[in-house]
């Protein structure tokens, strides 16, 4: 299989300059669905990235024992209770891009909610798959994949509950077969140091060239499950597009690991509107 690579050329080609004449709904509405009562904190992470990512109006769906945290640390984000169905199903047909998963958790209340977001989405808006969620439907015999666009993150044993393929067989090409078995066009991003992008029905891959060890904290996969949301929000529905998020990502953690041992998910989050203005604006 070809491989390409995912560089700081990706991204620049991507986050450009904001016409003047433009609002927070000119940016999307992104909603994510996640942090249950012990991992709100991958709910908050998830959402709070995609606010510094650009996204015009983020609604955290979560434990309502969340609430308070969330505004603490974000007060940008909107938040609900994904227990109650009459006020997601609104936020949720209202949204461009979906995120579900980070920090859901797998009992019967995450199993509810991530059933009934799925069956909401159509076939214009983008679902963003990570977490619990591809933990949930692994444990289905045919996943229920939504009408929606769908991107995938999973880890390497997330991706091995997925497709069965142990750690060790999870090659390019071994991946690609597993992803040519998903809807056409589902984009999967295999996190791993050198995380790699495939596309349903491609001939090629992509290979991520920014990433390193700092980034080995919980919460670093939930943080860019909101970074591709905002992305996408923004700029569209692209391959590039995701790939641009994956790179701006681990970008904003390479900067760090300059002065920094470990590059904390909350300290790349504070840090992506300052890329993000490098990428647009200086060559
Ligand atoms: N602050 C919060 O609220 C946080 C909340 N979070 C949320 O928690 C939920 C559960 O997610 P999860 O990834 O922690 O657990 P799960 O899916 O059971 O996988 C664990 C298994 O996979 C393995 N493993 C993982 N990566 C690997 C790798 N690269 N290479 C090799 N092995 C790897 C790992 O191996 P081990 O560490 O045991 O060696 C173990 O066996 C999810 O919703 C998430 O969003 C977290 O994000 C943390 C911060
Ligand atoms: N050693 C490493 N080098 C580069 N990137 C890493 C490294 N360790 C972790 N990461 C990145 O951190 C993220 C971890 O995602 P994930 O395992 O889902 O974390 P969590 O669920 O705790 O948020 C991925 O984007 C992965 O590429
Ligand atoms: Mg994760």
């Amino acid at each position: 299989m070809e491989k390409r690579l995912i560089t700081e050329t990706t991204a620049r080609r991507i986050v450009r300059p904001r016409a003047r004449n433009t609002y927070k709904g000119s940016f999307g509405h992104v909603l994510v669905v996640g942090g249950n009562d012990q991992f709100g904190g991958a709910g908050i992470m998830s959402a709070g990235a995609a606010v510094h990512a650009g996204a015009g109006l983020v609604t955290l769906a979560t434990k309502p024992v969340n609430f308070t945290a969330l505004h603490t640390r974000y007060p940008e984000v909107m938040a609900t209770d994904y227990t109650d169905q009459d006020s997601l199903a609104p936020l949720i047909q209202s949204a461009t891009v979906v995120v579900i998963g980070p920090g859901l958790g797998t009992d019967a209340e995450s199993q509810t909610a991530l059933t009934f977001t799925l069956s909401h989405l159509t076939a214009a808006q983008t679902v963003v798959i990570d977490g619990s969620a591809i933990t949930l439907l692994s444990a289905e015999k045919t996943p229920a994949w939504p009408a929606a666009r769908i991107v995938l993150t999973p880890h390497v044993v997330e991706f091995q509950r997925l497709s069965r393929l142990a750690p060790a067989d999870q090659t390019p090409t071994a991946i690609q077969r597993y992803v040519d078995t998903l809807p056409t066009g589902t984009l999967l991003v295999h996190k791993s140091d050198r995380t790699t992008l495939y596309q349903a029905g491609a001939a090629d891959y992509a290979q991520n060239t920014s990433g390193n060890p700092g980034m080995a904290t919980g919460g670093s996969g939930d943080t860019l499950t909101g970074i591709i949301a905002a992305f996408v929000a923004q700029f569209g529905w692209r391959p590039d597009v995701v790939a641009a998020a994956v790179y701006t990502h681990s970008a904003v953690a390479d900067a760090l690991a300059r002065t920094r041992y470990v590059t904390l998910p909350t300290m790349v989050i504070d840090q992506l509107p300052a890329f993000m203005d490098q990428l647009a604006h200086h060559d």
